[in-house]
């Protein structure tokens, strides 16, 4: 039995690849290679396609047995969703509804969804936990809870169990350093502030200095990728003993501003890293912090990278290491 992985060859679809191939999981993976990278695979079998192709992935689910599916594959920038919303739609849930619809004709009946903290929008309070109100600021957060939605009706439907997994801010790389993070555009804190460690950008930007934190930065809640996929297979096992559908945020519990970011970056790197102030960036909210008691009860699951520094030098040792990324 094969696990299908969509977006296998992104950021957190490959570290969670080579997480199943070290469980000893045989691994089928899915992706356009739009953001992807055939070099982020370390094994399992690529089919480079869309899954919007419905032909191709009735394909996929009769050449091979899937047991359980992992599905990252979306259009996640959320300046690109408020711009182009009907991208992220069509991509998004239109995406997830073929997915869905192959899923039920083969009888494929899990999934571990990528959610994410964007589905709540400006938090009521914080810790965020999953029973907080739901109310995306952005098209891209709207698109992913309305995926959560129709695999929930799916559920209801046609028995298809599963977990969606609201993960919040994604980063760090795999311990063989081996793969790690490379984007284009890229427009996540960590590996720009490390690219600017570089030398590749002149300073890093910091949206804004005048919200309600302590030093006017916005603060986020920093998760390592690897701890990710450890989540993401633990989702998967419960499914497959026969658990039933949840919801799960996925974060440290500890939060972290930009301005920390950057100086956790100068000491890691030993490298100046100038910054900018510059104006907010706008749909930002000020603090986003996890509440993960759920998935630490339910699943089992406990991050090893606790804190930024070690979540920090795993993306430095992979960015250093391959300032070009995967290449061009
Ligand atoms: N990075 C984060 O901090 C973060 C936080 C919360 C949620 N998420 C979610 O996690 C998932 C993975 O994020 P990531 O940072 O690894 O993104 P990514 O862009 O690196 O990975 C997504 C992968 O999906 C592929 N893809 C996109 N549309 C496709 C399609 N129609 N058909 C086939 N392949 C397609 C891309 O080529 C890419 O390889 C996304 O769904 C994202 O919304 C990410
Ligand atoms: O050049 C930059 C880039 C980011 N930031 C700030 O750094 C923090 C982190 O920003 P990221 O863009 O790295 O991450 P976000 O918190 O905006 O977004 C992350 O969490 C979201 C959920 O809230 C989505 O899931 C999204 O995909 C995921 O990347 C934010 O306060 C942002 O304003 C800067 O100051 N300068």
């Amino acid at each position: 039995m094969a696990v299908l992985v969509t977006g296998g060859a992104g950021y957190i679809g490959s570290h969670t690849v080579a997480a199943l191939l070290d469980k000893g999981e045989e691994v089928v993976v899915v992706d356009n290679l739009y953001q992807g990278h055939k070099e982020a695979l370390l094994g399992g079998k690529l089919y480079k396609g869309d899954l919007r192709d419905e032909a191709l992935l009735d394909r996929i689910f009769s050449e091979n047995e899937i047991d359980g599916v992992i599905h990252f594959a979306a259009n996640s920038l959320v300046g690109e969703s408020m711009t182009n919303p009907g991208k992220y739609y069509h991509n998004n849930v239109y995406g997830t509804l073929v997915l869905l619809e192959a899923m039920k004709k083969a009888g494929v009946s899990r999934i571990v969804f990528s959610s994410t903290a964007a589905t709540y929008g400006e938090p009521e309070k914080v810790p965020i936990d999953e029973y907080d109100r739901t109310k995306p600021t952005n098209a891209y957060g709207e698109t992913k809870l309305a995926m959560e939605k129709m695999i929930s009706w799916f559920d209801v439907a046609h028995g298809i169990k599963n977990v969606s997994l609201r993960y919040f801010n994604a980063a760090g790389a795999h311990e063989s350093g081996k793969i790690g993070e490379d984007h284009t555009p890229e427009s996540h804190l960590i590996p720009l502030v490390l690219q600017v460690a570089l030398g590749q950008r002149e300073f890093i930007s910091v949206f804004g200095d005048d919200y309600p934190t302590e030093d006017g930065t916005c603060i986020r809640d920093y998760i390592h990728v690897s701890d990710l996929a450890d989540a993401h297979i633990r989702a998967l096992n419960r499914l497959r003993e026969g658990g039933e559908s949840a919801v799960y945020n996925l974060g440290n519990g500890t939060g972290f501003s930009v301005k920390q970011v950057i100086d956790v970056s100068r000491e890691v790197t030993g490298r100046e890293i100038p910054a900018k102030i510059v104006p907010r960036r706008s749909g930002d909210p000020a603090v986003l912090i996890a509440s993960s008691e759920r998935a630490r009860t339910e699943l089992g699951w406990t991050p090893k990278f606790a804190d930024l520094r070690p979540i920090v030098e795993s993306a430095w040792a992979w960015h250093s290491a391959h300032p070009d990324g995967y290449g061009k």
